[in-house]
């Protein structure tokens, strides 16, 4: 099977929110641009504009949709109509929550199918379980990703990233393994490759100043 995105890979997700002061396609289109020529070998963004504005770096990018609702738990592209609007703004991969969770409308085994059929995208699956990485391998994703491991009613954060969690997937699932969030050093993605991971995300360390400014600033002012 060929990939759009190449084993061993570091991905660097490029998110601001609207209280980051780099929010905004400007700012995400030059952190990726920043981060391929560090080395990354593959972009994750949120929202079209921002997927639009990172495809200048000529990375595959994994496209995301956060869409918020005062009902529903699942906000990680939580439809179709979010996934068209990253396809149609030039992702390639389309990653959304594929957890159980109660969502307003099409359950994720839908979804997938509809995104690969329909739209011709790759699917990347943000689970935070064992159970929902091989429920997502069986409903048809292209890669299956711990992002949600810490970010779910049932799953505990822990202060570091979920390597168990990385370490069951490879011995349970053929699908490409992605290694997703709290992977704030480098030696910890590596020990996300070493524990079987595919590839492996990094965001916030990588491209939320205010996040590392905050890391410093509670050691240097031993506020920690
Ligand atoms: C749970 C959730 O919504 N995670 C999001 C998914 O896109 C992002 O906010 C994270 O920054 C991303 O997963 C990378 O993780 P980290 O920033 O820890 O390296």
């Amino acid at each position: 099977m060929n990939y759009k995105l190449p084993k061993g890979a570091l991905i660097v997700s490029c998110q601001a929110r609207a209280d980051n002061p780099l929010h905004g396609p400007q700012y995400m289109g030059a952190m990726a641009l920043a981060a391929r020529d560090g080395g990354a070998a593959g972009i994750r963004a949120n929202g079209p504009e921002d997927v639009r504005a990172v495809k200048a770096a000529g990375l595959p990018v994994i496209g995301i949709n956060k869409v918020f609702s005062d009902t529903y738990p699942v906000y990680i592209t939580p439809d179709f109509a979010s996934a068209k609007a990253l396809v149609d703004a030039g992702a390639d991969i389309i990653a959304l929550d594929c957890t159980p969770r109660a969502r307003d409308g099409e359950p994720p085994e839908t979804l997938v199918r509809r995104i690969r059929d329909e739209l011709g995208a790759e699917v990347f699956a943000d689970i935070s379980t064992l159970e929902e990485g091989i429920a997502a391998e069986k409903m048809g994703a292209t890669y299956i990703s711990t992002t949600l491991s810490g970010y779910t009613e049932y799953t505990t954060k822990t202060p570091g990233p979920d390597l168990y969690l990385v370490r069951a997937l490879a011995a349970r699932v053929e699908a490409p393994i992605v290694a997703e969030g709290r992977y704030n050093t480098p030696e910890l993605a590596r020990a996300a490759i070493d524990a079987g991971a595919y590839a492996v995300v990094v965001g916030t360390m990588i491209t939320n100043p205010r996040e590392i400014t905050k890391v410093f600033a509670r050691e240097v002012l031993g506020t920690r």
